[in-house]
């Protein structure tokens, strides 16, 4: 577990439920340190890849190292359930899954403080619920949170053991924009402290606002792999130029140089091009593209 090699390392993995392959032939290496997001529609097979990599569910085929070590022994093979290597690789280990978030008659403070003593070196569970943006709810009982709020304080269990890898699977559903963006800079902040991430997500501006790399994942298998700006070669498409045309409408042009066109249009208009507006495809763009092609 003191490997200093990639966090993750999976090759050739595959999973099936009776006839239904549910992952197939993925390779995938995260390294240490990095943010790497795993896209794909619904039934892709995301989850099943995150709970082998957390031990949860068993692999047909393939081999997997997490942390250096495989989490099917470590969660349980013959004779190692409950084994000290098993347990201190999971203490390395942190999940928020999709949440739960309630914990009965609990208040926030002591749900937190008690899921702190799993740990060896756990973090200040104020801190903790401070960084989460859950301060003044650290007396309330769990069941009396939002969905947002309930959603913090699965991030609060997830990180409050200093895991050195964490699983976020699906983190910031039903956040208000805002929220969405404190989190963000949590994450980036337990980056920046060196915890590698596992994440996730069906908003490609949260990918793209976080990832070092993502993955797209459809029908099983892992169609593309590379950073936001660069998947499906997004670097190299054409910029679209629109503007308002004379009669109404909207006129459009597609163009490789499109600064170019713009001072052409500049100089038509001889001045301020009306609704001008010159973009490029966006990561959801380029991940519907490819989405329909496979
Ligand atoms: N326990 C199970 N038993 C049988 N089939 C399953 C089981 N879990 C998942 N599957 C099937 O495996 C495929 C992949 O599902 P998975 O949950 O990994 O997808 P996902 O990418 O996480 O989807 P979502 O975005 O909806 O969470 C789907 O076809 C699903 O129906």
């Amino acid at each position: 577990m003191e490997d200093q090699g990639s966090a993750i390392v999976v090759q050739g993995l595959r999973k099936t439920y009776g006839d239904n392959v549910a992952v197939d032939a993925v390779d995938l290496e995260v390294a240490r340190g990095e943010i790497f997001a795993l896209l794909g529609p619904n039934g892709a097979g995301k989850t099943t890849t995150v709970e082998i990599l957390e031990g949860y569910r068993k692999r047909d085929a393939g081999t997997v190292q997490v942390l250096g070590t495989d989490p099917a022994v470590a969660a349980g093979g013959p004779g190692t359930t409950g084994s000290e290597h098993a347990r201190r690789w999971r203490q390395q280990i942190g999940i928020v899954l999709q949440g739960t978030g309630e914990f009965d008659e609990l208040t926030v403070g002591e749900v937190v403080r008690h899921f702190a003593r799993f740990y060896p070196k756990p973090d200040d569970p104020a801190s903790v619920i401070e960084r989460v943006g859950l301060a003044d709810k650290v007396k309330a009982r769990t069941h009396t949170l939002s969905g947002g709020q309930k959603r913090r304080l699965d991030v609060a269990l997830g990180i409050v053991g200093r895991p050195a890898l964490l699983f976020l699977d699906e983190p910031t559903t039903g956040f208000d924009p805002e929220a969405r963006r404190e989190f963000w800079g949590l994450i980036r902040d337990l980056r920046d402290g060196g915890t590698t991430i596992l994440l996730t997500t069906h908003y490609l501006e949260e990918a793209e606002a976080l990832a070092d790399r993502v993955g797209v994942i459809a029908a099983g298998r892992l169609i593309a792999l590379d950073t936001p700006g660069r998947l499906g070669r997004r670097d190299e498409a054409l910029a679209t130029v629109s503007w308002r045309a004379d009669g109404g409408g909207w006129e459009r042009r597609r163009s490789a140089t499109p600064t170019a066109v713009v001072s052409e249009l500049a100089e038509r208009y001889g001045g301020e091009v009306p609704g001008l507006t010159v973009s490029r495809p966006t990561l959801e763009d380029i991940y519907l593209d490819m989405i329909g092609a496979s």
